[in-house]
């Protein structure tokens, strides 16, 4: 029987003691982002210091929207990341090309699933859907109970999560892991660590035997 205990991604990492804070409270994944439109963007230097610091068991996500495949492919060696995230409409031989070099989360919303790429995605080596609310990192949680009984089994969950919500969406959908920024923050890049704590917590609680 699979592990009911989703692995908790904190994303948006964009210094060193942020890194630090995170791993402490007992992240799974710490996430940087490295797409130039957002506010939380860092740089590939200062994501491989704080990936460094971590430790080696904590893996560290490159994120990443929209961009070409050499700058995700050098980008992401320069940060030394564990894995790479990918936001956008990208076609499944882009996926396919990353996850040569990378294990990938491949973001998908809602809408693509049933879609003849969304599917083929799902079948490559290496490569794990994540599903994400249609604007990243934008706080607004996915409606749940109309994705039960399409989830994809071993499917990661973003969107809106947060300290208050995330038990009841892992009761809802049972994801392999959850990922979250915008509720985790007390301004945008920089972590409240209390949220962060009681993030990780929630989304532990749930997965218990008999819950
Ligand atoms: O947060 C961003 O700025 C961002 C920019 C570009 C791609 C992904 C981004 N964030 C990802 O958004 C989801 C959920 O965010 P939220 O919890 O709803 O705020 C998460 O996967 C982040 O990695």
């Amino acid at each position: 029987m699979p592990d009911p205990t989703p692995r908790v991604k904190v994303c948006g990492t964009t210094s060193l003691h942020d890194a630090l804070l995170s791993a402490e409270a007992g992240a799974d994944a710490l996430g940087f982002i490295f797409a130039p439109v957002s506010k939380r963007r860092v740089s590939p230097e200062v994501a491989r210091e704080a990936g460094l610091a971590v430790g080696p068991v904590v893996a560290r996500v490159g994120v990443f929207l929209n961009q070409g495949l050499t700058e995700v492919l050098r980008t992401a060696e320069a940060a030394r990341v564990s894995a790479v995230q990918l936001h956008g409409p990208l076609s499944s031989l882009y996926v396919r090309e990353v996850a040569r070099y990378h294990p990938v989360l491949r973001v998908l919303r809602p809408a693509d699933l049933g879609q003849p790429d969304a599917l083929e995605v799902l079948s490559l080596p290496g490569v794990t859907p994540m599903l994400d609310a249609p604007e990243p990192g934008g706080g607004v949680p996915l409606d749940w109970a109309a994705l039960r009984d399409v989830f994809p089994a071993g499917a990661w969950l973003a969107g809106g999560l947060g300290p208050a919500n995330v038990a009841e969406a892992v009761r809802v959908l049972r994801p392999a892991g959850v990922d979250a920024v915008s509720r985790l923050e007390k301004a945008a890049g920089v972590k409240d660590v209390e949220q962060v704590r009681a993030f990780i917590q929630a989304a532990r609680l749930q997965a218990a035997p008999g819950t």
